[in-house]
């Protein structure tokens, strides 16, 4: 994508010393555009864990990287097997962290050391440049079902939460590449983005994202959404996630379960847009079988954001003396999945019509 005329992924090599990682510092945005360089194991875990990258997809690229640049230090089976615990513990939720290791992990575990940083490197470059096509090809799927409401000209209002734009991913997003093409298709698309407390990815992310490219926006808080659909504002919903099983249920950030049940009840169609590197298919029960990431209280207890006087600022929302509980996602059961939106197509939210189309991944007992 691209911001003020200049493209640009998520991460990317740096320019000079092309064996570190340079990636867009989100914990900064929209105030500020920093892009730091990650040049060790450990700071490449920490730019996850401390979310200045997140995102399924981007978090699993990005620690692909962080193998390669560990195996540049020191090739040795330890520290192979050192990077991919380390990476493995920054965050729980997202499977394509686990999906990125594994694969890392199966290119590397029998290959020559002396080879294996550049074979690293190699590998991790082809998993961002899978996930741009990948993506693409969702937009694509995703862009037919847009198409589909905006009969006559109507403007198609779309209901999304957190971000599954493009720098969630390599490029392109998940649940906005449908938005972005539709725009650039001249379909006019309306997107209502819910803040997404407590770390505000819609607010801060989503419509940075959006005001980039020119697509119309209304930032809303997480609890008008269902409102909105009540009076006939929402056509659909479009959302991300982190997690889907075997069967169609689907993790995403903390929220979009609720939004599903208003969907229903509203009889508006909710879709889950993802990559299939995004389906856990060890697993079929959602509620029982997806460790759901507790982030720290502090993401619940305060808030930052640009003062007025321009300063960065994080201020307490919460009395001291007051717990705060900060469950990061949900999961929202198949039943309320009107479609998933796959580089292959749309799929139904249910085991038989996941392996249909992905008769490869057949369902696996877990690792
Ligand atoms: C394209 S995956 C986006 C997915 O990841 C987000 O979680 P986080 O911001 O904590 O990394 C959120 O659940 C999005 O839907």
């Amino acid at each position: 994508m691209k911001i003020d005329g200049t493209a640009f992924r998520s991460l990317w090599l740096d320019e000079t010393d092309h064996w570190s990682l340079r990636i867009i510092d989100q914990t900064k945005l929209p105030w500020a555009l920093e892009m730091p360089r990650l040049a060790t194991l450990d700071e490449v875990a920490h730019a996850i864990s401390a979310m200045l990258v997140r995102g399924a997809p981007l978090i699993g690229a990005t620690a692909a990287y962080g193998v390669a640049i560990a195996m540049r230090a020191d090739p040795s089976d330890h520290a192979l097997q050192h990077a991919i615990t380390t990476l493995a513990a920054t965050r729980p939720t997202a499977i394509n962290l686990r999906w990125a290791l594994q694969r890392m992990q199966g290119v590397l575990q029998d290959h020559p050391k002396p080879e294996r940083a550049e074979t690293a490197y190699a590998e991790a470059a082809a998993i961002c440049d899978e996930d741009v096509a990948t993506n693409r090809a969702i937009g694509k799927h995703g862009l037919a079902l847009i198409k589909s409401r905006a009969t006559a000209g109507k403007r198609v209002n779309i209901l999304t939460h957190c971000n599954a734009g493009w720098i969630a991913t390599v490029d392109w997003g998940t649940a906005l590449a449908p938005i972005y093409m539709a725009h650039d298709a001249g379909i006019d698309v309306h997107v209502y983005v819910d803040e997404t407390r407590p770390r505000n990815q819609g607010a801060s992310l989503t419509a940075w994202e959006l005001g980039k490219h020119g697509v119309k926006h209304t930032v809303i808080v997480d609890n008008a959404g269902g409102h909105l659909m009540q009076r006939g504002a929402i056509d659909m919903v479009i959302v991300g996630t982190d997690r889907v099983t075997n069967a169609g249920d689907v993790c995403n950030k903390i929220g979009t379960y609720l939004k599903a049940l208003a969907a229903r009840d509203n009889g508006i169609p909710f879709y889950v847009a993802l990559p299939s590197s995004t389906i856990d298919w060890t697993i079929a029960d959602g509620l029982t079988d997806i460790p759901i990431e507790e982030r720290a209280a502090t993401e619940v207890t305060t808030m930052t954001g640009r003062a007025l006087d321009g300063s960065i600022a994080t201020i307490r929302i919460v009395p001291k003396d007051s717990p705060a509980a900060n469950p990061a996602f949900d999961v929202t059961p198949a039943r309320l999945v009107s479609g998933l939106i796959t580089e292959r197509g749309i799929c139904a939210a249910d085991a038989a019509s996941l392996a249909a189309m992905f008769p490869e991944y057949r369902t696996q007992e877990a690792a």
